[in-house]
């Protein structure tokens, strides 16, 4: 996507080098544009974990680099197998990123190590631009959602939640995907966004990604969607997903689950959009088998921002001395689920509906 006109990706290879990898630093927006060059497994890992990038389908593809600067280090299959295990320990919710390094590991185990760096590449390369083009798809096929809610003389208002945009996936976005199609296509639409607390990804990446490219948009205390909905302000919410199931239940950021709630009460369609790189195909019952990750409780005890005279502060918000709890997503039931909006189309959250579009998974 755009950032003042000039085309990005979250990850890429270093146009001169050929093998370092460059994210765009996520925990500095929106305050400033850093890009970080990673060298090493050790940083790829650092990035993953510490959310510098974040997002379940990015985190798949920087993974698949790690594993390329890992092999750059070692190429055995000793040291390849225990390095994609290092990769896959960093965050447990995203199966995006268990999903990238088991296609990384299929295509190399059979490959000599002495080749094993430059296949490596390759494969990475390729599952940066399916994810590209997968989430291309998914806003086409988001856009009719869209045009639905289209009414003579008012805007559509779109609801989502954290940050499922280009900068949580190669390109594109998952949630954003449609609302950047339908705005290109000069549909007259708003979108509200949760700041999302605790790591306000909506905020300071939703926010700022919309900003850049144009979209209209208002930020909203996660508490504000339910009084919204009630008020006939959201025609429709879309979020993004970090593990949906073979039937249709969706791990998504802490919070999605309430907003669902809300959305059924008030009659209010709500899709989860997601690559099916998202989808684990081995598990049924969400909330009885997706690990919620467990994140350190100063993202709920401290906040950062920009003070007035420009400089970035962090403080504590909660009172000194009390604990906080800090599970970093929920699983939103496919009950509660108007669809799920995939590459190869939309479908009921449901058994049936997924193996309708991927029946080659029967
Ligand atoms: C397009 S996947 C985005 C998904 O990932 C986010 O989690 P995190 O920011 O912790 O990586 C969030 O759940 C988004 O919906």
């Amino acid at each position: 996507m755009k950032i003042d006109g000039r085309d990005y990706r979250s990850v890429w290879v270093d146009a001169d080098d050929h093998w370092s990898v460059h994210i765009l630093d996520q925990t500095k927006l929106p305050w400033s544009l850093e890009v970080l060059r990673l060298t090493t497994r050790d940083a790829a890992a650092h990035a993953i974990r510490s959310m510098q990038t974040r997002g379940a389908p990015v985190i798949g593809a920087v993974a698949a680099y790690g594993l390329c600067l890992a092999l750059r280090e070692d190429a055995s299959t000793e040291a390849m197998e225990r390095d994609a295990d290092l990769l896959n320990a960093t965050r447990p919710t995203a199966i995006n990123l268990r999903w990238a390094l088991d296609r990384m590991l299929t295509r190399l185990r059979n490959t000599p190590a002495s080749e094993r760096v430059a296949v490596a590449y390759h494969e990475a390369a390729l599952i940066a631009d399916e994810d590209a083009a997968q989430n291309a798809a998914i806003g086409r096929h988001g856009l009719p959602l869209i045009e639905a809610a289209v009414r003579p003389g008012r805007r559509v208002n779109v609801l989502t939640h954290c940050n499922a945009g280009w900068l949580a996936t190669v390109d594109w976005g998952t949630a954003l995907s449609p609302i950047y199609t339908a705005f290109n296509a000069g549909i007259d639409l708003h979108v509200w966004v949760d700041e999302t607390r605790p790591r306000n990804q909506g905020a300071a990446l939703t926010a700022w990604e919309l900003g850049k490219h144009g979209v209209p948009h208002t930020v909203v205390a996660d508490n504000a969607g339910g009084h919204l909905m009630q008020h006939g302000e959201v025609d429709l919410v879309i979020v993004g997903a970090d593990r949906v199931t073979r039937t249709g239940d969706a791990a998504n950021k802490i919070g999605t689950y309430l907003k669902a709630l809300a959305a059924r009460d008030n009659n209010v369609p709500f899709w989860v959009a997601m690559p099916s790189t998202t989808i684990d195909w081995t598990v049924s019952d969400g909330v009885a088998e997706i690990p919620i990750e467990e994140r350190s409780e100063t993202e709920v005890t401290e906040m950062t921002g920009r003070m007035a005279d420009g400089t970035i502060a962090t403080m504590r918000v909660i009172s000194a001395g009390s604990p906080a709890a800090n599970p970093a997503f929920d699983v939103t039931p496919a009950r509660l689920l108007t669809g799920l909006i995939t590459e190869r189309g939309r479908c009921p959250a449901s058994a049936e509906g997924l193996l309708g579009l991927f029946p080659e998974r029967r």
